[in-house]
């Protein structure tokens, strides 16, 4: 993962395509020349579209509310500070589940491009960042009476040609030390939840959500999901990507690496669940998704006054 942001050489009075941006409706959508678009909802900074060749490479449910109305069930909501229902006698304790930069209104704080060695010699592959910006005094009152703390997070979403990356950047600008959690809750968009395999997750340890929290290790080399799934994978080498394979050739569909994001939840809600969510659509929808999210969650990363810490992914996608 390269975000040092290089300016782009090309295109100061070359005549050679550049990515394009749009901004609408609070919406922004990124191309590249080559055709890959990347789509962000300013509510909670939500990718809610990543298109390689033309393909949709995210879940985003038919019931998803895109008004500002309630966290978008689908694409990449954002985790912070909080993973899950806050505990009881914490700083995080008064929040909603999953925290609030899912459902705060972010700004945008700009584009730039850049480009990356072509994999063919001469050629250069061009990337577009998209970065976007959270603090304190952007929250509702509601949430800042909750959550007391001065802090700043940017966002960086980069579209490359055949990889989505997002990098979160949280800044304690305050006068004391505040705990967080963060995770970015990846719905990956896939034809049939029984033509996939979930691989490099065996031997590892996890806590499993749908048998009271209780804690096992992971046997399979090659995890089939055949029920509701809802496991928080700890202590991974973010290095060693999650690869998320086909069934059928054993080929890569998505491989996700990480960096400072050393856990990774598995989630799919099955049959009763997806039911049950009101933005779940359409009920065989849990068929279409699987969620791979990588996060820092099964602990609390401390953050001193003036202290910055910073967490990303990268998922590559069959193209
Ligand atoms: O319905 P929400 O708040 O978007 O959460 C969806 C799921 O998110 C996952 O990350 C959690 O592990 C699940 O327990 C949870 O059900």
């Amino acid at each position: 993962m390269d975000r040092s942001n290089k300016p782009s050489a090309i295109g100061v009075g070359a005549s050679l395509p550049q990515p394009t941006l749009s901004i609408k409706d609070n919406v922004i959508e990124a191309s590249l020349p080559s055709g890959q678009s990347v789509t962000v909802h300013l509510y909670g900074a939500t990718v809610t579209s990543w298109k390689t060749n033309g393909k949709e490479q995210l879940f985003v449910s038919e019931k998803a509310h895109l008004d500002g109305s309630k966290p978008i069930r689908g694409g990449i909501p954002l985790v912070f500070p909080v993973f899950g229902p806050p505990p009881q006698n914490h700083a995080t304790s008064s929040l909603p589940q999953h925290g609030f930069a899912r459902n705060s209104n972010w700004e945008f704080l700009g584009k730039s491009s850049s480009e990356a060695p072509g994999r063919d010699g001469d050629q250069t592959d061009l990337t577009v960042k998209l970065d976007f910006g959270l603090s304190h005094s952007m929250l509702t009152e509601e949430f800042r009476e909750a959550w007391p703390y001065e802090f700043g997070l940017v966002y960086s979403v980069t579209l490359t040609k055949d990889t989505l990356e997002t990098a979160l950047q949280v800044r304690n600008e305050g006068k004391q030390n505040f705990e967080f959690q963060t995770l970015m809750h990846t719905y990956l968009n896939i034809a049939d939840i029984s033509d996939i395999r979930i691989k490099n997750l065996e031997s590892k340890t996890y806590v499993d959500k749908t048998l009271n929290a209780t804690t096992h290790t992971e046997s399979s080399p090659a995890l089939a999901i055949t029920q509701e799934t809802d496991r928080v994978y700890q202590s991974l080498d973010p290095a060693v990507p999650i690869v998320v394979a086909s069934a059928k050739d054993d080929q890569p569909l998505f491989s996700i690496t990480r960096e400072a994001l050393n856990d990774v939840v598995v989630w799919n809600p099955w049959i009763e669940k997806a039911k049950g969510m009101a933005d779940f659509g359409p009920d065989e929808a849990y068929k279409n998704m699987i969620c791979v999210e990588a996060g820092s969650v099964s602990g609390w990363q401390t953050l001193e006054a003036g202290e910055a810490w910073e967490g990303a992914q990268s998922i590559k996608s069959r193209l």
